[in-house]
């Protein structure tokens, strides 16, 4: 039975990212008196070598698909059952790819703790009912709950490493931040607060795009001095779209860890990156890479890339954004490579 008063954090996913925050959370909870010291972590049930991953994870604390070599704190436990997993929690991490959160939101719909918050992690927009929608507002909507997101400069891997890094929480409701401010800092995940939900949120997700276009430019060796200008051109176009479909978004979001330093970090050491470079050398398809190349992890780029364009035209903004455009076009519409520099 939990305490009452204690907060209880749950993980609703166990990917790459998930499973590196799985360690952070895992062992911040144990610090403070007011924190359950289970952390639930939801797995979507698979079969690793002969055997279910939530068993691996229970037996070897360690997510020898997702995150292998890095072991996880004895706490967090793998949950193959989603209800289960939030069970009681009144802090919900949600660190999921962002084409499954619908699905996901479905199934918790009037079955959280009445006391339950959630702090989004997912770099995605959704565009399911027309225009544009922030994943943190679909998962409010859904839920009846308030909702934080934190974006930030963080390759998994190297956080699970602990090589120190900077990231950031956008919140409208301080206390909230600051529950969740506990349970993810720590001496080498250092995170700020800012009061810029949508600023926060869509860097996280547009920066994928950018990525992408990285990743292009680096197949074509390029060069450093063109992939800077990727990356200037990109983050002028994340600024535009974000202030013009979210009024409010602060310039100052974009000098925080969620702005500028994501897009460096993952232009330079992202698996977005990374496959479009593989794309534009091989020739195969991003869908085919991606099952090649990422062993079950998912990519967000081309999906936002493809989500960005459909507001766009349906804005008729799409001239408005030649990068983002160009990329799209690359990704689904067979314009060559070497044509992206061209068209922006
Ligand atoms: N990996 C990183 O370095 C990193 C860093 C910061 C943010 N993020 C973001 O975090 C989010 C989650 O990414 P990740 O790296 O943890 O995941 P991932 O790409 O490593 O793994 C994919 C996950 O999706 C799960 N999955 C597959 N099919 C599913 C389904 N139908 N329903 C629900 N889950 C399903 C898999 O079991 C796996 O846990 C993404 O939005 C990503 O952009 C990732
Ligand atoms: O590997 P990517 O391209 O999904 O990027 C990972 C993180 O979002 C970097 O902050």
């Amino acid at each position: 039975m939990v305490n009452e008063s204690k907060e209880k954090v749950c993980l609703i996913g166990s990917g790459n990212w998930g499973s590196a925050i799985a360690k952070i959370v895992g062992r911040n909870v144990t610090k403070h008196d007011n924190y359950d010291s289970e952390v639930r972590m939801w797995v979507y049930e698979e079969i690793v070598n002969g055997q279910r991953l939530t068993d691996l994870i229970n037996t070897q604390h360690e997510n020898v698909k997702y995150l292998p070599n890095v072991k996880l704190p004895e706490n967090v436990v793998a949950v193959p059952d989603l209800l289960q997993t939030v069970e009681d929690a009144t802090l919900l991490v949600f660190v999921i790819p962002h084409q499954f959160v619908k699905g996901v939101c479905e199934q918790l719909k009037g079955k959280l703790h009445s006391d339950a918050r959630a702090i989004s992690l997912i770099k995605g927009v959704d565009v399911s009912k027309g225009g544009i929608h922030l994943i943190s507002d679909l998962i409010k909507e859904n839920l009846d709950i308030d909702v934080s997101v934190l974006m930030g400069a963080n390759i998994a891997s190297e956080v699970a490493m602990e090589n120190f890094c900077e990231s950031t929480i956008g919140c409208t409701n301080m206390k909230n931040g600051e529950a969740f401010h506990k349970a993810l800092h720590s001496p080498y995940f250092r995170v700020a607060i800012v009061d810029d939900v949508a600023g926060v949120e869509l860097c996280g997700a547009l920066k994928n795009v950018i990525a992408i276009g990285a990743g292009i430019v680096d197949g074509l060796k390029m060069g450093e001095n063109t992939k800077a200008a990727i990356i200037r051109i990109g983050i002028m176009e994340m600024k535009k779209f974000s202030q013009t479909f979210y009024k409010g978004v602060k310039d100052e979001t974009y000098m925080e860890s969620c702005g500028v330093a994501d897009v460096i970090t993952t232009c330079f050491g992202g698996r977005n990156r990374r496959v479009a470079e593989a794309h534009v050398v091989t020739g195969k398809s991003f869908e085919t890479l991606e099952k090649e190349m990422l062993n079950g992890q998912k990519l967000q780029g081309t999906l936002t890339a493809k989500e960005v364009n459909e507001i766009l035209k349906g804005r008729n903004m799409v001239n408005d954004f030649p990068f983002f455009t160009a990329v799209y076009r690359v990704c689904y519409e067979g314009l060559p490579a070497q044509e992206l520099v061209d068209n922006i």
